[in-house]
């Protein structure tokens, strides 16, 4: 390979990098907002902590979106540069316009699956929304609101619907408009998380609660980029006071709605997923073929008829599309 000659100022600048490297001097920060080719970066250490700056980001770093972790510096500008992005711990996708997946969020461990008591909630839709966080590896929290409208009439139900996603092993909660915002934080502790779910739910309302606190610095990433926030469609991460971030975007709100495979779906119902390595063929598609461990877990109940109904659903609804 050629030796490339560079000129003065490349070398300075690898000099600079090679400096900062040696001394350890890259700045610890998370993305808090994508706009364009700049992302909002929050300092995580030095004097500055908890500020933001507005930082560019090499093209070879890909897509950097809210929740990463990166290392950068500051420039004579008073902006910055990220340098380096952190290993993600689980990433958020969806299709854009040609279908194809573009990144949307970074490092979410939770997602609030909200249903409500009105709209009356769906079996197929809640197990969509489940495959989609088991697919990316977050632990979906059941998130029941309205419950002041629970009457004599639809408690059972309810409460059915509940047990029979506890019985799986996800957790479930409930809330209301009623409930003081501190209830609410607590259940976002700890977490980095993100709300989703059917329209009419009350996951704007929830959200306004959430982020009505003063200490909420709500307007700071559209300061620092010159953007308003209402007419942000990037996704956004929050400091809630209690601890926890939440991260949101009208895209996170419905991310279970993209395309999914067959083997998505087997693979994200758990008590499927085990269940297909035992099938006869190992092409089976859990239809009439013999030997179809999940048809019969279907048959003798091992699988609720609810969720098996909702596979079914959804599975005509893969192959109408596909
Ligand atoms: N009774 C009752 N109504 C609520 C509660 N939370 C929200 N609502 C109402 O439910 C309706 C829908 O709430 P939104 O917050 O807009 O619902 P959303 O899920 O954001 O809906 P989309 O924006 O369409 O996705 C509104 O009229 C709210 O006032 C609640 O706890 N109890
Ligand atoms: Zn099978």
């Amino acid at each position: 390979m050629a030796k490339r000659r560079l000129n003065h100022q490349q070398q300075r600048r690898i000099a600079r990098k090679q400096a900062r490297q040696a001394d350890g001097s890259g700045r610890r920060g998370l993305v808090i907002a994508h706009h364009g080719r700049e992302v909002a970066v929050e300092s995580q250490d030095g004097d500055d902590l908890g500020t933001l700056h507005r930082c560019h980001f090499r093209a070879n770093l890909g897509t950097l979106v809210a929740g990463d972790e990166v290392v950068w510096h500051p420039t004579e500008d008073g902006h910055g540069v990220v340098e380096a992005l952190a290993e993600r711990r689980s990433l958020l996708e969806r299709p854009d316009r040609r279908g194809r997946l573009k990144p949307v969020a970074a490092n979410i461990d939770r997602v609030f699956l909200m249903i409500a008591v009105e709209p009356e909630p769906h079996d197929n839709l809640i197990d969509r929304y489940l495959v989609a966080a088991e697919l990316v590896g977050l632990e979906p929290v059941l998130l029941l609101n309205k419950t002041d409208r629970i009457s004599d009439d639809n408690r059972p139900a309810l409460s059915q619907l509940l047990q029979r996603y506890e019985a799986l092993g996800y957790h479930t909660a409930q809330t209301s408009q009623n409930d003081s915002a501190t209830e609410l934080h607590h259940l976002f502790m700890g977490h980095t998380s993100i709300v989703a779910g059917q329209s009419g739910v009350g996951k704007s309302s929830l959200i306004r609660r959430l982020l009505s606190d003063d200490r909420i610095r709500t307007g700071a990433v559209s300061d620092s980029t010159g953007r308003g926030t209402h007419t942000t469609t990037t996704a956004q991460l929050y400091h809630l006071p209690a601890g926890g971030d939440l991260i949101d975007s009208p895209g996170i709100r419905e991310f279970a709605l993209g395309h999914l495979e067959l083997a998505d779906l087997t693979w994200g119902f758990r008590e499927i997923r085990p269940l297909t390595t035992q099938c006869r063929f190992r092409d089976c598609r859990h239809r009439k073929e013999p030997g179809c461990a999940v048809k019969a877990a279907f048959e003798d109940g091992r699988v609720s008829p609810e969720r098996a109904h909702s596979f079914e659903r959804i599975r005509h609804e893969i192959e109408a599309t596909s």
